[in-house]
């Protein structure tokens, strides 16, 4: 039976220092939760609470509403698989997925019919006699995989699986990982630093930084219309441009230091006010256009500094008048590769930039999905 897991005002300290002050999330039924943010953020700690192998200094952690706090590491009933594999070097893939099976006492030929099951599920039934290190690092973790499976456990946590393998080998078991999530449909949490990852397996992401879930939301959410800077910069790359707002009657303008100025779009009305910005673009918001001779510059005036063809897109990194820099990347022209040293004018895309206060660093923008808890009416909706 897969659960839903509740953290309530979790703290976590060692020694002098806190870890995690104060952090609440509810993981839905059946979701892939990713915790994701820089190294020592703390997702590892938050997974060894739930794993209850780390002390709880504060706080509750529920599993389907009933509180687990007390509860030993082995009553919880969870798989796990880690980075460096976690399986026995001296037992046959089959006798590591049937580990379990043995403890639990159950029959003979169940331990058998479970055991081909969730070996041919994670596609590793061919080396089922296998000794481990006859094996590659991805049908290891293939086997690590079955091993915490195996049990039906109602939660699986798994941190940074993928992080001992090579790059390719990391983006095809990315599919495998999701996929077999999708099949089994167990609560998983999944710890990762790698945000390409989270984005391509996660039904949720909770962006971490010390100790704080500064974001908690789909991918395409938090890629979209992220809730700070912090999140704005970890996840995917973010040109980051000064401005100011500037309030004419009923409009807000974004005025930018180049004198550049364009009608801001989606912004909280409370939040309109004249003040300082922070504009983030992403690569494929901002748009290089070169300026004919004697035109007046439609845009932000700024320099190509180099000029990177990668086949289908170009990238493009500028300096602009008011001397900050940017990365654009733009679907490559046959013929047109822009020169270094060339000038240019670059624009926006009005409806997907996002703007922060500068002090704050927090977002102003409308539709900010964020929340840490699952709405009591409808906990199984798909996204926010
Ligand atoms: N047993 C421990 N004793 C003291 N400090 C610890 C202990 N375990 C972790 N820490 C500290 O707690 C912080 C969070 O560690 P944690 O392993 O949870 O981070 P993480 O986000 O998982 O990082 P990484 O991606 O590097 O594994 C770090 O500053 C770490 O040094």
């Amino acid at each position: 039976m897969s659960v839903n897991i509740t953290v309530k005002n979790a703290t976590k300290r060692y020694g002098q220092a806190t870890i995690i002050p104060d952090l609440s999330v509810d993981i839905r039924n059946g979701e892939l939760f990713t915790l994701l943010g820089p190294s020592g953020c703390g997702k590892t700690t938050l997974l060894r609470m739930i794993a209850g192998f780390n002390s709880i200094e504060g706080g509750d952690f529920l599993f389907n509403g009933k509180r687990i706090n007390d509860l030993d590491p082995g009553k919880r009933n969870i798989g796990m698989v880690f980075q460096n594999y976690a399986i026995f070097p001296n037992m046959s893939v089959r006798k590591n997925v049937e580990f379990g099976l043995k403890q639990r006492a159950l029959p003979k030929a169940e331990i058998a019919a479970e055991t081909d099951k969730f070996l041919k599920l994670v596609h590793v039934d061919q080396y089922a006699d296998r000794m481990p290190d006859k094996l590659s690092g991805g049908q290891q973790q293939r086997v690590a995989l079955a091993r915490a499976l195996v049990i039906k456990p109602d939660v699986l946590l798994m941190d940074e699986p993928l992080s001992n393998l090579d790059a390719k080998l990391r983006v095809e078991m990315r599919t495998v990982i999701k996929d077999i999530q999708k099949e089994v449909g167990i609560t998983t949490v999944y710890v990762t630093h790698d945000q390409e990852e989270a984005m391509a397996i996660s039904d949720r992401i909770a962006v971490m930084k010390d100790g704080v879930i500064r974001h908690c939301s789909s991918p395409q959410n938090i890629y979209q219309r992220p809730a700070d800077i912090f999140v704005a910069t970890f996840i995917g790359k973010s040109n980051l441009l000064r401005a100011q707002l500037v309030n004419e009657g009923e409009r807000t303008f974004v005025e930018f230091e180049s004198g550049y100025r364009v009608e801001a779009q989606n912004l909280r009305p409370e939040e309109c006010q004249n003040r300082k910005v922070l504009v983030s673009a992403r690569p494929e918001e901002l748009l290089v256009n070169v300026r004919p001779e004697g035109e007046v510059s439609k845009g932000m005036v700024a320099v190509i500094k180099d000029s990177v063809f990668l086949g289908y897109n170009t990238h493009y990194f500028v300096k602009l008048e008011s001397g900050e820099e940017a990365e654009i990347i733009q679907e490559s022209e046959i013929n047109a590769l822009i020169a270094p040293g060339t000038t240019v004018y670059l624009t926006l895309n009005l409806k997907k930039i996002n703007i922060f206060d500068a002090e704050t660093e927090v977002s102003l923008m409308t539709g900010i999905m964020n929340s840490t808890q699952i709405p009591r009416s409808d906990a199984t909706r798909e996204g926010e």
